[in-house]
């Protein structure tokens, strides 16, 4: 199963692009239907909701007011941090029920608008970032959806701002020009990357042909090794930690913290994207470096038995050299034994 996670700010064009995908076959999870779902009349939701902010906020039909509550979150991080918290984690587990009863050769594409905001980058294949200037997409909301500038400033402020969602970007799809561009761009995505992608993992091989980062809307933006390391780290068993390369001999005293560094893509090491970067995994003693590479597969990164022949086997070598599936990603993943000096 190739896991994409779909984001943009608000009135981007995601549902265009989850609408396409779906289209070409993806299986969508739609995060903003699960939340609608996770609060739907009579629902404990909803009840938890009536408890947090008040009988105001449900109408007489005993559904949620959504203007009503909406006027009061977007006005208020507070409020909207409690509003946070009581549908996310029901959005989660909602999703995860759907993903799991999906296929295994599925490609499954979860609609998530605030996916950068709740952290959740490193546990997708690709993440997918629908992109548009601030002002169009208040120009949309408020032609298309009548809604008022001022509440459409509120709502963009409420999210991360194009910067931050752009880092972590695997690929990005430009919505600022007409519909049938970022139609034709989703399908340059799903013929080019997403079925090449899908297809070597399933075969457990990387990619044996780079389409290049340089493909027009295909690549992500920056920090390229900083979003691998976070891939990996989503799935390391116990006993393993993952790094920069070249910062694995202890030089650094890094080595210890390395599972959160990657996670959160802030430790040194090729932050920049010039489409190639490289990772150590280091497997601790007693750890089972097996199983340590099969999780590396798993986060998308098949064993490369080529690149381990042209290494060759000496000692303080690497265990295993992986390499992505992703074609358009051009990088080197090593599993290593921890040095017994770290
Ligand atoms: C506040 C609510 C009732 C307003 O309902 P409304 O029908 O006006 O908006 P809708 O749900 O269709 O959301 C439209 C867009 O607003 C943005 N948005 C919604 N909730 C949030 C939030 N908590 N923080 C930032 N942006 C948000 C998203 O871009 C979303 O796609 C509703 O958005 C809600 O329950 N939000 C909390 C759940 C949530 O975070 N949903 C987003 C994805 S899980
Ligand atoms: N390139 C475009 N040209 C014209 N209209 C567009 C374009 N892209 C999107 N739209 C329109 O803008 C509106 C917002 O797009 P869409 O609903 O896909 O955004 P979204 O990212 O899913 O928003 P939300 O976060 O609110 O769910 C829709 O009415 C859509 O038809």
């Amino acid at each position: 199963m190739l896991r994409v996670g779909l984001t943009g700010g608000i009135a981007a064009g995601k549902s265009v692009v989850s609408g396409r995908l779906a289209e070409r076959g993806a299986v969508i999870v739609d995060a903003d239907l699960l939340a609608r779902e996770a609060v739907a009349p009579g629902s404990p939701g909803l009840d938890e909701i009536v408890s947090t902010f008040g009988p105001s906020v449900v109408g007489p039909d005993d559904a949620l007011d959504r203007p009503a509550l909406g006027a009061l979150v977007f006005a208020d991080a507070t409020a909207r941090e409690r509003l946070n918290a009581i549908v996310h984690p029901r959005v989660r587990s909602l999703a995860a029920a759907l993903v799991d009863g999906a296929a295994e050769d599925a490609v499954v594409v979860e609609d998530i608008p605030l996916l950068v905001e709740t952290g959740q980058a490193g546990r997708f294949h690709l993440v997918v970032v629908v992109d548009a200037p601030d002002a169009l997409r208040i120009d949309r909301m408020v032609r298309r959806r009548g809604m008022d500038p001022d509440d459409a400033g509120r709502r963009i402020a409420a999210q991360a701002s194009r910067t931050e969602r752009l880092r972590a970007a695997d690929a990005v799809l430009p919505n600022d020009r007409d519909l049938d561009d970022l139609l034709a761009a989703t399908d340059a995505l799903w013929d080019g990357r997403i079925l090449p992608f899908r297809d070597n993992l399933a075969a457990g091989r990387p990619a044996p042909e780079q389409i290049g980062p340089a493909a027009a809307g295909l690549a992500g933006t920056s920090g390229l090794a900083g979003r691998i390391r976070a891939k990996l780290a989503s799935v390391l068993p116990p006993g393993a930690t993952v790094e920069p390369e070249g910062e694995a001999e202890g030089a650094s005293g890094a080595s210890g913290a390395s599972g959160a560094s990657g996670a959160s893509g802030a430790s040194g090491g090729d932050d920049g994207d010039d489409g190639r970067a490289a990772a150590r995994v280091l497997v601790a003693p007693g750890a089972d470096p097996g199983a340590v590479s099969a999780a590396v597969t798993a986060a998308g990164f098949p064993r490369d038995p080529g690149a381990e022949l042209r290494r060759g086997r000496s000692a303080g070598g690497p265990w295993a050299v992986h390499r992505p599936a992703d074609p358009a990603v051009d990088a080197t993943v090593t599993v290593a034994f921890l040095p017994p000096s770290a």
